[in-house]
């Protein structure tokens, strides 16, 4: 492609963004979405080093810090140079033991010198190795231990809040196009496993919805990806104000969840968290800590942007308007019909066509998009009339039941579905209503 080519079709991103969004700072606007193509760009070119080198680009400056960093093999992250200036931005500084971290109050001197920072190790134990070196068989049994605890708490307490400073930019102005990048060289992590990981995997970690949607390819690719790591009781997995670097799916245990001191949130085998940093380029929302000893599975930030990205935030934008109208939901907090959100699907059914039969097992739970549906029982007939926004099929998943009844379209109907593990884990607050309302009982 073209300089002017390329040149032409950034405009045209830029173009096409900006009627989306239509933003009230037009340079601040312009100004953002170049420093984050650039830092895509960079972030990019550092994993495809050869490329930059074959076309020209030096991509990092020759200081005494840097070139320690490169020695060192550490991956640098490329910052936008103009989040640490950014006069929209209120800045937060964590307290920083770590001579190489840069402050987020500090002027930057140049255009790559203080956006360049070497990523941490994560200090987690991780018994999944990215160098492809085989595991023996104990790998994936490790014990948990406090040194793991006490080296994840001291660096987390090293981060300094750099990116988008409490600001949550929109997802598509952030998301890494590969359209944009050409021929793309990106290559997600692939780590090797004992046969007892895999099977762990599989029999858990591999159902999450979120995976659920993907293609055969995307699924190998993520399940490859994912880093086993483990935090005993106690440990900080994230920090409040920390950049994101890694979206993790619940194995085993308990993750509690802080925002400025306060619980807000707990979450068990199944769920996930970590997304937000992620989707948003914002700093972490929550401090994560292990309420119990936890088994996590780690995917890394490109893998995550790459793969899962799109699907996670066009549900959320697609559902998060219709959840809000939802008189059941209203107990929810807005995270918590985001999370609910990811685990939804649409369904349509023509006039006529049963959504759940009675007698039957039921796996799902319902809202109405849009359209109407008639409630039957055998013997009683049409029981009662369903309209948007109506819920049903929670009977059978609340008591372990067949289908009470059965649920007809009587005009073209659109739901949304819920199935059991989402409905036992997401609903939060909103299953005490719905037992309240069984309508077997009014
Ligand atoms: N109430 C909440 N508000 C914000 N984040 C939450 C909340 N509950 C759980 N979390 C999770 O905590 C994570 C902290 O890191 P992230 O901001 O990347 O993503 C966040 C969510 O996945
Ligand atoms: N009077 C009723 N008796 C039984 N089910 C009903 C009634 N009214 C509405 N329903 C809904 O119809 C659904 C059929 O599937 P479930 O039994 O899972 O859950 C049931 C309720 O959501």
């Amino acid at each position: 492609m073209s300089n002017f080519q390329q040149y032409k079709l950034e405009l045209e991103e830029l173009d096409r963004q900006f009627k989306t969004q239509n933003p009230t700072d037009v340079l601040q606007f312009c100004y953002n979405y170049f420093g984050n193509r650039l830092q895509q760009q960079r972030q990019y070119l550092w994993s495809q080093k050869q490329k930059a080198d074959t076309l020209g680009l030096t991509l990092f400056p020759s200081t005494d810090e840097i070139a320690r960093d490169v020695q060192r093999k550490s991956v640098p992250q490329f910052k936008n140079t103009l989040s640490d200036n950014d006069p929209h931005t209120k800045h937060q500084t964590l307290e920083s033991e770590d001579p190489h971290a840069i402050s987020s109050g500090e002027p930057s001197a140049g255009l790559f010198k203080t956006s360049f920072e070497s990523s941490q190790a994560s200090p987690f134990h991780t018994s999944a190795s990215s160098s492809g070196a085989a595991l023996s068989p104990t790998d994936g049994a490790q014990p948990f231990n406090s040194t793991n605890y006490s080296g994840f708490a001291a660096s987390a307490a090293k981060s300094t809040m750099r990116i988008n400073a409490n600001r949550r930019t929109s997802v598509s102005a952030e998301a890494l196009n590969p359209e944009t990048f050409g021929e793309d060289g990106w290559k997600p992590p692939v780590h090797q496993f004992t046969s007892e990981q895999l099977q762990r995997l599989n029999a858990s970690v591999v159902k999450n919805f979120l995976f659920s949607q993907l293609d055969e390819d995307s699924l190998k690719t993520i399940i490859f990806a994912l880093e086993e790591k483990r935090a005993p009781q106690g440990t900080e997995i994230i920090r409040q104000g920390d950049e994101g670097d890694f979206f993790y799916v619940v194995e085993k245990g308990t993750v509690d969840f802080f925002v400025n001191g306060q619980k807000v949130n707990s979450s068990g085998p199944g769920s996930s968290f970590g997304e937000l940093a992620l989707m948003y380029n914002s700093p972490r929302a929550a401090t994560a800590v292990a309420q119990t000893d936890c088994i996590l599975w780690a995917l890394d930030r490109m893998t995550f942007r790459r793969i899962l990205l799109e699907g996670t935030s066009k549900k959320r934008s697609m559902y998060e308007n219709f959840l809000k109208e939802i008189p059941l939901l209203k107990s929810l907090s807005s995270y918590e019909r985001s999370k609910l959100a990811d685990a939804l699907n649409s369904e349509f059914y023509s006039v006529g066509q049963n959504v759940v039969t009675e007698g039957e097992a039921g796996e799902n739970f319902y809202f109405i998009e849009s359209g109407t549906a008639d409630v039957i029982k055998s013997g009683e007939g049409v029981v009662s009339k369903l309209n948007k926004g109506d819920y049903f099929g929670e009977l059978a998943l609340l008591y372990d039941s067949p289908r009470q009844a059965t649920v007809k379209a009587t005009s073209p109907l659109k739901v949304v579905t819920l199935g059991k593990s989402g409905f036992q884990r997401l609903l939060g607050p909103a299953v005490d209503v719905l037992k309240l309302q069984d309508p077997t009982k009014h």
